[in-house]
């Protein structure tokens, strides 16, 4: 559906040129929802502008349907514009307009008559449920309402592609969750395929189904949610997933050297990971008992990625070593990936 190959764009500013976007080739899916994160400065705004060439690349190729964009005449490029909708942190509604008035407004302009404007801002104010708020500045709604109208607006022209910049960036949680129960809907039931760039981790995890990692202009990271979400290859990766759970803190209890894990010769500190086909508790007790391994569990955490869950669990194991070392082939066997976090005295 889009397709970005080897897209680079450099600022010139007055400190000197800034690489915004470096070298980068992605392959967004029809129907997808595809989730680009990073931190603050990673080139995320950069890179989603260049799919419908707000920004234009300096270099590299940008395909929507096979089309490359780069390459069509202004009148062609409008066309192909119109397929794809756009949504930004801040809503960027016209203020002096009214709900009705923000959303018809890009349909004005390509022409549509009164009647058949009138027909389809009906139909969106329905899917937005905001029907009652027609009338309505945007001075007199709620963040949550404000990003609705926008979505609108977005969707008036059956787009094909909804780009979605920070779109939940200045919500909180209960109405970011509302704003994307409503971009799941228009995906699942409108088929629109879906580009969120967000610094959210708790974002990509709930709606996207691929997700591409920037650090530095480039994407260091690209897979499918469960897969990177499981298996992180890259420490930004890791530290965007450690943003949503408390494994993390058993690094700060290492670092600082807790009481908590204070370990005795005969212990180890463990990792464990799992995935829904292994769930832990049988696997737990069978090490525990066949190989008499005592495990207490210090923090377990269970994400739902993609309605399949990821568990992790830090663990503090008792016993003989080559006991130990058994337990940890019998967890590996069974799935569930083991990391020593950290050793008593024993010697493995
Ligand atoms: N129009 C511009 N002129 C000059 N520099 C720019 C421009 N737009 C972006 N940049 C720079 O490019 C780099 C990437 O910015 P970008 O906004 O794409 O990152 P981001 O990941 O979206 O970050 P944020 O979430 O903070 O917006 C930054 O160093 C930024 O200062």
């Amino acid at each position: 559906m889009i397709r970005l190959e080897h897209v680079s764009k450099t600022f010139q500013t007055k400190d000197g040129e800034v690489q915004a976007v470096k070298n980068v080739s992605l392959h967004i899916q029809e129907g997808e929802i595809f989730g680009i994160i990073g931190f603050s400065g990673a080139g995320k705004s950069t890179l989603v502008r260049c799919i419908n060439l707000l920004e234009r690349p300096d270099s590299g190729n940008v395909y929507l349907e096979d089309k490359d964009l780069l390459k069509l005449t202004p009148k062609e490029l409008r066309v192909e514009r119109q397929k794809m909708g756009m949504i930004f942190q801040h809503f960027n509604l016209m203020k002096s307009r009214t709900v009705y008035d923000n959303i018809a407004m890009p349909l004005e302009h390509i022409g549509w008559d009164k009647n058949r404007i009138k027909q389809r801002v009906s139909e969106l104010l329905e899917l937005i449920d905001l029907e009652e708020r027609k009338d309505s500045y945007p001075s007199q709604l709620s963040g949550g309402q404000k990003q609705r109208v926008a979505i609108a607006r977005a969707l008036a022209n059956n787009p094909k592609v909804l780009l979605c910049d920070e779109a939940t960036s200045a919500l909180d949680p209960q109405t970011t969750q509302t704003i994307l129960d409503l971009i799941k809907k228009i995906n699942r039931e409108m088929h629109i395929t879906v580009v969120i760039i967000t610094h959210e981790m708790a974002v990509v995890k709930e709606v996207c189904d691929h997700i591409a990692v920037m650090e530095n202009g480039r994407v260091v990271e690209n897979g499918d949610i469960v897969s990177v979400f499981s298996d992180p290859q890259q420490e930004v990766t890791k530290n965007f997933i450690n943003t949503t759970n408390n494994t993390r803190k058993i690094d700060a209890f290492i670092e600082e050297e807790n009481p908590l894990i204070a370990l005795k010769e005969n212990q180890v500190l463990v990792h464990l990971q799992y995935q829904s086909a292994n769930t832990a508790e049988p696997i737990i007790s069978t090490v525990s008992r066949e190989f008499n391994v005592n495990i207490n569990l210090l923090f377990a955490n269970v994400e739902i990625v993609h309605d399949s869950p990821i568990g992790q669990i830090e663990a503090i194991f008792t016993g003989d070593s080559e006991d130990i070392k058994k337990g940890f082939e019998y967890f590996k066997k069974s799935g569930v990936k083991v990391e020593v976090k950290k050793y008593g005295s024993m010697v493995f």
